[in-house]
């Protein structure tokens, strides 16, 4: 998103022919013909850097004492002073008091364009950092090519650059934030934060200030999340756990597309698209009363719905390739390949933690690797979570072991066809092709064993 800009001067020309120059360059300009003004659109919104003239006839401040009002409300705000030809000691005088640096009227386009973008660095590159730095171990992309994953990425691809409210439904580590980021990098929003709040972790009582923000009763503004997301995207997180007041004052932001800060009076106006996710079931949440219906259709405009892995297993050994090879990358060492025998107990792994559990496998695996083993991993290198070892799904030996050949010979193929059914997502003929049985045999072997789990497909 552009940066927004607040020139500042008395002179009707100089302000117009500023703020043209810079919305050329692709900034977002905001004019004030005096220092009540000025102080206004300071309320308003945090500006990303104020050009400021040195004199500002009629206004009740001049510029070095708007200067001194700016410092003092934010002192993180850069402002960049526009001097008369003559009055350079006061340009002078206020870069002592925090100007970053000043312009001298009559000045050269290319010149104001030179220091507008020096004086807003710092700005761009916190912004860069803060989105850098809260994507670490974060994927860019979903991985994955089933046909519920190419489906949802065909609709981010659709809607990312229409703004739309989207509402991502996955259960917990299924990839939601993954998704939204996807939504705003592919938009025209990609240069403006990404704010994630999460309902879950926020106090029912401070919801609003972080929110909101809050004001002082000498105008000191400490923005929330909604005024720091401006231009950009707001991601809200599970929103099912939002407390049902809260509920109320965001449908009215949604509907209203302003708000007040805490303590304050004033309209904020800000202009933010809104992606929320859940991994409840909202239907039922609205039917006991717990979600407002009404919100619900102001956010759900486009579903975007992510299913659980253990419905997807395909995508498993795409994901599992992907992280190995992120892992290898971090400690310098060449991607190993996997066994087919691990890759299969992989994919037969229920996952109830879904991409995140399997993510955090496939790292422990590669910790506890021994040294001359990291190149491939196999079967007994996997955590016993996923090998039933755990106590959970699995091939367990102990039953076999004591049980008469015939009888441990029908429970391990009883066990076999059940993980290598459910690694097929039920597909009766891919399990068949895979295990080397034809398919009608594979039936009667099935029924033989009193196995009816399998869908047919
Ligand atoms: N399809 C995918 N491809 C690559 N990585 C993925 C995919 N889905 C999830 N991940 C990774 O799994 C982890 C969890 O994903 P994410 O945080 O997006 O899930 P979530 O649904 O928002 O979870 P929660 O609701 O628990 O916060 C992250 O490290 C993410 O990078």
């Amino acid at each position: 998103m552009a940066l927004d800009i607040l020139i500042v001067d008395d002179e009707e020309d100089i302000r117009d022919l500023v703020a043209g120059v810079l919305e050329d360059e692709g900034y977002e300009a905001r004019t004030a013909a005096s220092s009540e003004a000025a102080i206004d659109a300071l309320d308003a919104r945090r500006p990303s850097l104020v050009l400021l003239d040195v004199w500002l006839q009629g206004s009740k401040l001049d510029g070095l004492e708007l200067l001194e009002e700016i410092k003092r409300r934010d002192p993180s705000i850069p402002v960049l002073m526009i001097s008369g030809h003559g009055n350079i000691d006061t340009a002078v005088a206020a870069i002592r008091k925090g100007a970053v640096d000043f312009i001298e009227k009559p000045f050269e386009a290319d010149r104001l364009i030179h220091l507008v973008s020096r004086a807003t660095e710092t700005e761009r590159l916190r912004r860069e950092n803060q989105s850098l730095r809260a994507r670490v171990g974060q994927d860019d992309e979903l991985t994955g090519n089933s046909s519920a994953i190419n489906a949802v990425r065909a609709t981010i691809k659709k809607v990312a650059g229409t703004g739309s409210r989207v509402l991502i439904s996955a259960p917990a580590g299924g990839g939601k934030e993954v998704a939204a980021r996807m939504l705003h990098a592919w938009s025209g929003r990609a240069g403006a934060p990404f704010v994630v709040v999460s309902a879950a972790r926020m106090e029912p009582e401070r919801v609003e200030e972080e929110l909101f923000g809050i004001e002082d009763s000498e105008g000191l503004v400490r923005p929330g999340f909604l005024e720091q997301a401006h231009g950009g995207t707001l991601y809200l997180d599970e929103i099912a756990d939002m407390p049902t007041t809260t509920q109320g004052k965001i449908l009215r932001v949604l509907t209203e597309q302003s708000f007040t800060r805490v303590g304050g009076q004033r309209q904020v106006k800000v202009d933010v698209r809104v992606i929320s996710s859940t991994a409840r079931d909202l239907a039922r949440e609205i039917e006991e009363k717990r979600f407002r219906e009404d919100l619900y259709y102001r956010l759900n405009v486009v579903p975007l719905v992510i299913p659980p892995l253990s419905e997807r297993r395909e995508d498993i050994p795409p994901l599992v390739d992907h992280f190995l090879a992120r892992f290898a990358a971090e400690r310098r060492v060449p991607s190993p390949d996997v066994a087919t025998d691990a890759m299969a107990a992989l994919q037969a792994c229920e996952w109830p933690g879904n991409v995140r559990q399997l993510r955090n496998v496939i790292e422990r695996t590669m910790i506890l690797a021994p040294g001359d083993r990291i190149a491939r991993i196999e079967l007994d290198m996997l955590p016993a979570e996923t090998t039933g070892g755990g106590g959970g799904e699995g091939i367990g030996t102990s039953a076999i072991m004591g049980s008469p050949l015939r009888e441990a010979r029908e429970s391990f193929e009883r066990e076999y066809l059940r993980v290598q059914i459910r690694r097929f997502s039920g597909n009766i003929s891919r399990t068949a092709t895979f295990i080397g049985m034809e398919r009608s045999a594979l039936h009667r072997k099935l029924k033989l064993l009193g196995i009816t789990d399998g869908k047919d497909q």
